[in-house]
């Protein structure tokens, strides 16, 4: 590994890894790789400093060095920030190989990997062994970041020695970066949340009400919390940035792409069409059957979640409401 302390590559030519790298840029990074996948997504990001498809406002500052070289990539920093999208993160993290000595390797992607239900630092763990790897996660709209706008996010590590150098690639004054040691309960927070992210535009789109969209929200972050508890993470990570705080951006957002994804399936179009008129990626779709899955093995009641599978399989929405307005009542605290 060659290049400055405070360096940092990220991997992921999408609207996130776009954000995070002039994040970087702005904030207190001494250098900045982006990799992506593509020559000519690389080609053009090198000439017009824009991505051809994502984010268009977004000028990526000068210093940002973008490469489709991985070896490239992984060489220039000892900060490796890995935005790719879940199910596709282990094809990139195989090509990466382990991180050497020296190197701190975080995931930024918020989504659960299929067919198992990985989380991304199992998946990392399970190729690259037992190397200290963390989770970047919050309430965090790459177009609201990319246009400065403030935030706060939360890093997880598992060495939470590592949090200086990346406190200060990232964070500044518009990003208040928390550290985390609860790793489990950050990912599962940003993976989760899509859930409820779809079943909040399936309700807009059925203009319910905020009564309605109230109600969803709480019974769906304590749903979020049960499962995430049962796999190990801490019921106060739910509470904090990472749970709620991404529960409620996602909810009330047109930005969000899993919240657009419900309130499209909400008017009645059909899941494939949906997902075939954008090149974005909607994460929740595949996280909610794996965490329904995942639920019922640990013998969990799951109602939002399961509605939800059901609507993206095709159940109209109103007759999902009636089943969940209709289950037989429970104490709250169930
Ligand atoms: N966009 C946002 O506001 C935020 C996104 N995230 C997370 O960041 C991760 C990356 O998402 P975005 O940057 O938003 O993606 P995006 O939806 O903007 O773009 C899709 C990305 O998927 C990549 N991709 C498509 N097919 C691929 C393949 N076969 N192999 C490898 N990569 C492939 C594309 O190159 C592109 O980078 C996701 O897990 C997302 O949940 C986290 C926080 C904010
Ligand atoms: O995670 C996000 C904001 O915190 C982005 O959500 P979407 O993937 O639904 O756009």
């Amino acid at each position: 590994m060659s290049g400055p302390a405070k360096a940092v590559t990220v991997f992921g030519g999408g609207s996130w890894g776009l954000t995070l790298a002039a994040l970087a840029a702005r904030s207190g990074a001494e250098a900045v790789t982006l990799w992506v996948r593509r020559e000519a997504v690389a080609d053009h990001l090198r000439r017009t400093r824009r991505h051809p498809d994502f984010l268009p406002q977004l000028r990526l500052p000068a210093m940002v060095e973008v490469t489709t070289d991985l070896g490239v990539a992984a060489d220039r920093a000892p900060l490796w920030l890995l935005a790719v999208p879940s199910q596709y993160l282990r094809g990139v993290a195989v090509r990466l190989g382990p991180p050497p000595p020296g190197v701190s390797a975080v995931s930024a992607a918020k989504g659960l990997e299929q067919p198992r239900g990985l989380r991304m630092t199992e998946v990392l763990h399970e190729l690259w062994g037992p190397v200290a790897v963390g989770a970047l996660s919050g309430p965090n709209l790459a177009v609201e970041v990319a246009a400065g706008k403030p935030a706060a996010t939360v890093l997880a590590l598992e060495d939470p020695g590592a949090f200086g150098p990346w406190s200060q690639v990232l964070g500044g004054a518009n990003l208040r970066v928390y550290l985390q040691t609860d790793v489990v309960g950050v990912e599962l927070g940003g993976a989760l949340k899509n859930i409820l992210a779809l079943a909040a535009g399936m309700a807009d789109a059925q203009d319910l009400g905020a009564s309605a969209k109230a109600a969803l929200i709480t019974r769906g972050l304590h749903e979020m919390g049960r499962l995430a508890v049962s796999l190990g993470a801490r019921v106060d990570t739910l509470a904090g940035l990472a749970g709620l705080g991404d529960v409620v951006v996602t909810a009330f957002s047109v930005h969000s792409r899993n919240h657009w994804c419900g309130f499209e399936l909400g008017r009645g179009r059909r899941l494939t069409e949906v997902l075939a008129s954008t090149n974005m990626v909607v994460e929740g779709v595949e996280t909610a059957r794996v965490a329904q899955r995942m639920g019922h093995e640990r013998g969990l009641s799951l109602p939002i979640t399961d509605e939800v599978v059901a609507i993206l399989d095709g159940k109209p929405v109103q007759r999902a409401l009636r089943d969940l307005m209709a289950r037989t009542l429970v104490p709250e605290r169930d």
